[in-house]
């Protein structure tokens, strides 16, 4: 299985997003997170690096919550009972989606801040 096509692998990547979506409803949830900040960019039009900050943290958000599922999935095949070493994995897992989340929110809340004339005209309209 190792040295595949460039297309192949991109496939296996498409398929790994597609198992996310269909299996866990925190992968749905973050997934709003990436068109909430679509939708917000459309709407305030904001200057390039806007873009490109927003683009990073929702790859960094729908990244993040793919290798938390992938870790749980593992987890639960490894050793399905309950066991303090899978708390321990699954909640500093946890952790590390809570703190990118967090990030998404403070960079949303930046953004509406710096551009509060533009989302307050535009939903004027
Ligand atoms: N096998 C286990 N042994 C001990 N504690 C566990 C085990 N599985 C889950 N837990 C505890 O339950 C919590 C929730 O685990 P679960 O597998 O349900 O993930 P989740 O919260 O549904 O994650 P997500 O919402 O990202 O899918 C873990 O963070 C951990 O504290």
């Amino acid at each position: 299985m190792k040295n595949r096509s460039l297309i192949a692998r991109t496939g296996f990547a498409f398929a790994g997003w597609r198992t996310a979506f269909q299996r866990e409803r925190s992968f749905r949830a973050h997934v709003g997170i990436v068109i909430f900040g679509a939708v917000l960019l459309l709407i305030v039009r904001p200057e390039p690096i806007w873009w490109a900050i927003v683009a990073l943290i929702c790859a960094l958000v729908v990244a993040i919550e793919l290798v938390n599922s992938a870790i749980e999935a593992l987890c639960d095949m490894l050793h399905p009972g309950i066991h303090p070493e899978i708390k321990a994995v699954k909640d500093m897992v946890s952790g590390a989606v809570l703190a990118v989340t967090l990030a998404a929110i403070v960079v949303a809340a930046a953004l509406i801040y710096a551009h509060w004339h533009v989302v307050m005209g535009k939903l004027a309209l």
